[in-house]
């Protein structure tokens, strides 16, 4: 049946629900499209439910490094019931988002649909005609190509796991691989990262991802670098992985983390001649794509230097929301991103990276081993350490890199500081609640 609708989006994460719900608030008829979970990656199987793991990761981690100054006894982390937390979180929160869609008016299809070449999108045997149409997609997990390609699972899998195997492989030293292999590490497991070079977090300063390999090989985590997995065979309940030079590893379970991909196929986007690549949807600098009814928001977008993040998208459904509603707006811009791995240690970056400022004159990259500061003493933090980039005429930090188990905090202090170009004058003029770590500010200038 046809249907006229104002605006309708496909894909209901961060991005996609947030414009659905404001769009419908503001007098329009919205329908909303789904073909996974209400809510998206983010609360469903990405930054909440690892969070919700690493919240345990971290109190082992505390409680292991006071042992014998203060406490006593080895902390376990009990899995089942570490996931039970997680699950009742998640479980409910797909259908709940739903429900707030619907309640707050807007139409929902839970299906797989696409675009037709009359321009409307069909969907569950329906076949939305509207105004303007937003892609917010999303990403899936690339699977390598490789022999035995189906025994790899990912980071779906991971956070939905009954219980921690004993030995588990995660192929990729991204993101996902450090933040799983602390999980992973500290719920009792034999964890080896595997990677194809020798560079892991190549978007980090070498030196802070270093200590980061440093910090968990300590602990326990096996990284096996040069390894380019080519074979993953089943043998009983076991998988072997191999590469072509020799390398053999069995383990219970195997996860690839090499990067993901955007979900563009199976939307008839050529039908409505809207472009994508590898990256994902085309956008200009209105998030418009080359159908001008159409726009792109959120991770969906090929934006190959951007972090693929859950404040980025929602800061797209924001702006697409005003654009879509008529509010004049200059094309979209972007504040200054802080992007953290939330591993055991946390490695967190902001604003000026260390390679870019090595290359420029105007920047001096200051590196100081803060654990022996109050912050990180007091709590036998085994290393912390900051790199401030500083713009040396103007005294003002415009870059920061942090390695600890409270580089998530600080980096947000950094964030403020970067953004509002404040100089380390301004900084020191503030009182901050002492002890904690952002009086530690003044002393970074
Ligand atoms: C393991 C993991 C951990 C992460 N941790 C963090 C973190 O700590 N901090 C952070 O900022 N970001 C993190 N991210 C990234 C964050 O989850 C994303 O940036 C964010 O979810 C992007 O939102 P989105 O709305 O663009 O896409 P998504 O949330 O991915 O939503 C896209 C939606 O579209 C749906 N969809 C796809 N194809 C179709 C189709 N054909 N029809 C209908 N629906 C479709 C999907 O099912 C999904 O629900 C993490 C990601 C992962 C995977
Ligand atoms: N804290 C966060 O914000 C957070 C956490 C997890 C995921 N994410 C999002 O999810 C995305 C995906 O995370 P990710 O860790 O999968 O991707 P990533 O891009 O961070 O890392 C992928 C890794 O896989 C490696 N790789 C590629 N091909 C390989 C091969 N053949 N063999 C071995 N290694 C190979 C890459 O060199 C890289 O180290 C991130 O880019 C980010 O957008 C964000």
């Amino acid at each position: 049946m046809l249907k006229q609708f104002d605006t309708v989006v496909v894909g209901t994460g961060v991005a996609g629900s947030s414009i659905a719900r404001s769009l419908q608030a503001a007098g329009q008829k919205v329908a909303a499209i789904e073909n996974a979970f209400w809510g998206g990656t983010c609360p469903n199987r990405g930054c909440d439910p690892k969070k919700i793991l690493l919240g345990a990761v971290e109190a082992k981690t505390l409680a292991d490094q006071l042992k014998q100054t203060g406490l006593k006894g080895n902390t376990q982390i009990e899995w089942p019931a570490l996931m039970e937390k997680k699950r009742a979180y998640t479980v409910p929160f797909s259908p709940n988002a739903e429900k707030w869609l619907k309640k707050g008016g807007v139409v929902t299809y839970h299906a797989q649909g696409q675009f037709n070449d009359a321009g409307n999108f069909e969907v569950d045997g329906d076949e939305l005609q509207a105004d303007h149409f937003v892609i917010a997609t999303g990403l899936r997990p690339l699977i390598l190509p490789i022999e035995g390609k189906d025994y790899l699972e990912t980071s779906n899998e991971f956070l939905d796991m009954d219980e921690m195997p004993r030995k588990i492989a995660l192929i990729g030293a991204g993101f996902e691989a450090f933040e799983f292999a602390a999980i992973a590490n500290a719920a009792g497991a034999e964890v080896h990262v595997i990677h194809h070079n020798d560079r892991p977090l190549k978007k980090y300063d070498a030196q802070m991802a270093q200590a980061m390999v440093d910090e968990l090989s300590a602990k326990g985590v096996q990284f096996d670098f040069n390894v380019d997995i080519q074979k993953v065979e089943k043998q009983n309940a076991n998988y072997v992985l191999s590469d072509q030079d020799g390398y053999k590893l069995t383990v219970n379970r195997v996860f690839g983390m090499t990067g993901r991909i955007p979900n563009v196929s199976d939307l008839g986007l050529e039908k409505v001649n809207v472009t994508f690549d590898k990256h994902g949807v085309q956008v200009d600098n209105h998030l418009q794509t080359t159908n001008s009814k159409v726009y792109a928001v959120g991770d969906v977008v090929a934006r190959p230097s951007f972090p693929k993040l859950t404040p980025i998208a929602t800061l797209d459904a924001n702006y697409v929301v005003n654009e879509i509603v008529g509010h004049s707006q200059g094309a979209i811009q972007y504040p200054v991103i802080p992007v953290v791995v939330f591993g055991a240690p946390k490695l967190a970056q902001v604003g000026i990276d260390t390679v870019t400022a090595d290359k420029d004159d105007r920047y001096e990259v200051k590196t100081l081993d803060v654990t022996g500061w109050f912050s990180y003493m007091r709590i036998n933090e085994p290393k912390a350490v900051v790199k401030v980039v500083l713009d040396k005429e103007k005294h003002q930090i415009v870059g920061a890199q942090v390695l600890s188990g409270e580089a998530d905090q600080l980096i947000n202090y950094f964030t403020f500081i970067v953004e509002d170009h404040l100089t380390m004058d301004q900084i020191k003029h503030h009182i901050f609640a002492y002890p904690t770590i952002a009086s530690d500010l003044d002393y970074f200038g």
